[in-house]
């Protein structure tokens, strides 16, 4: 392995200076409510509002400001991300009456959390995508009530009407111009305006993913999901130019965003790097500086396909595309990824938008232990169990010795008066 370009790491110090920020809003928000999320919005996002929450007219002024095509497109997406969560959900079943042995029977039932806030982020860009991403699934599962909250856009006061419309054609009951870390206490703990919610989905800056994180146990969370990532694993077929755009797509959404190229060549790793240099000049020409690649980008040569496979496993990547010619030598292999794009055709952006697949996925290295959000993010799993009397007389025995065992007299008790 040949490391061409190495991305920045962030310091044990950046992390605890994260932390501690984060915990300083959390803190501020549980203390004075309203008027901490108000100071917040004026410090950061240069806006103060007296409602947080968007009206019915606000919601009908940004549809008189939205296109017919913008209109079309965003039903268009949300038809695929819809489609999608629905056969998900079919591909759940319950268990109803299973019996492990005689007169036992076991089941588990599929049940919806009852309210979520679906946090769409708002600071540099308006990803009103991601309204669709969250609302939608969030309805498929049976959400009762689904509230929806983003900044507003800097200095305005009012959410983008792009995201306003997804919002609400996604079917969200209750929207909040709010965001950053103060959204995420004010959802979890409550203020004066904000009843709070059983769980907060959705992507965000480290900000935000840092407040999810600090105020999971309150609330239920999806995952971390943080400034984005994309790995490229690719071989000498593959179009540098296009290699280029897809990792400068990513680095494109936060200072912290990553791009990571595993490449088969030495001269194809060479290609992409002048590439993606052309592309920045470029951009930097049009006036637009805001890529994270010289910081975060990431270059290596790999000696064989096995070490790529090896070392997309131990990075864990949010977005995983294989550009090779033969892609499906190694498919089977990768294990740890928030969503696959699978052959050069396949760009990471459609994804973003609208193959139907969800974008909101876990970051620093959480897709080790989860994937993205799905319609069972927002479902409980729950189990149930009854007996017969003989049944139960049968298993007390065994439950009372075990307990014994563990030195739990009342949890034996309790089995022994079944016996009979
Ligand atoms: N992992 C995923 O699934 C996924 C999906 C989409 C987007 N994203 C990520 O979402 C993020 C969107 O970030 P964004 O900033 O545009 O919007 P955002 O809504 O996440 O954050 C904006 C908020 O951050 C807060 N903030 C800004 N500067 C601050 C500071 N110095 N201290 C405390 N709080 C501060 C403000 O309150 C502001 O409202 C990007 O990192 C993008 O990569 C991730
Ligand atoms: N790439 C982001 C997920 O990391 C999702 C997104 C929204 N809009 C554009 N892209
Ligand atoms: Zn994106």
């Amino acid at each position: 392995m040949k490391i061409i370009k190495k991305a920045k790491e962030r310091t044990a110090e950046d992390n605890r200076r994260l932390r501690g920020t984060v915990a300083e809003i959390i803190d501020n928000v549980c203390e004075n409510g309203d008027a901490a999320l108000k100071e917040y919005s004026a410090r950061f996002d240069g806006y103060v509002r007296e409602e947080l929450r968007v009206s019915r007219r606000e919601i009908e002024e940004a549809y008189s400001r939205i296109s017919e095509q913008e209109l079309q497109d965003l039903k268009e997406a949300r038809k695929n991300i819809e489609a999608f969560a629905r056969a998900q959900r079919e591909s759940m079943s319950e268990v109803k009456d299973f019996s492990p042995a005689p007169g036992i029977f076991l089941g588990h039932r599929i049940i919806p959390v009852s309210s979520c806030c679906c946090y769409v982020p708002g600071g540099s860009y308006p990803l009103y995508s991601t309204a669709l991403m969250l609302i939608t699934p969030a309805r498929v599962a049976g959400v009762r009530r689904i509230v929806a909250c983003s900044p507003a856009v800097h200095g305005t006061g009012s959410i983008h009407y792009k995201t306003l419309v997804a919002m609400d054609l996604a079917g969200a009951d209750e929207i909040y111009a709010v965001g950053g870390a103060q959204a995420i206490a004010a959802f979890a703990y409550g203020t004066e305006q904000i009843r709070p919610v059983d769980m907060i989905v959705g992507p965000g800056n480290k900000f935000v993913a840092e407040a999810k994180r600090q105020c999971y146990g309150q609330i239920g969370i999806d995952f971390i999901a943080g400034p984005s990532e994309v790995l490229v694993i690719a071989d000498g077929q593959a179009d540098p130019e296009v290699l280029a755009a897809d990792l400068l797509a990513q680095c494109e959404h936060d200072p912290n965003a990553k791009g990571f190229l595993l490449a088969t060549e030495e001269s194809l790793a060479n290609r992409v790097i002048e590439a993606v240099g052309r592309e920045l000049e470029s951009l930097k020409t049009a006036g637009i500086a805001r890529q994270s690649w010289e910081d975060y980008g990431e270059v290596v040569v790999v000696d064989s396909l096995k070490e790529a496979v090896d070392v997309a496993n131990e990075y864990a990547p949010e977005h995983l595309e294989v550009n090779l010619e033969n892609p499906d030598q190694i498919i089977g292999k990768l294990e740890n990824y928030g969503s696959l794009f699978v052959g050069g055709n396949t760009a990471e952006v459609f994804g973003d938008y609208a193959s139907g697949t969800n974008h909101t996925l876990p970051t620093v290295r959480a897709s080790r232990y989860t994937g993205g959000v799905w319609v069972g993010t927002f479902l409980k799993v729950c189990t149930d169990q009854r007996m017969t009397a003989e049944a139960s007389g049968k298993i007390a025995p065994l439950v009372s010795r075990m307990a014994r065992g563990e030195g739990l007299e009342g949890h034996a008790v309790a089995a022994e008066k079944r016996l009979r």
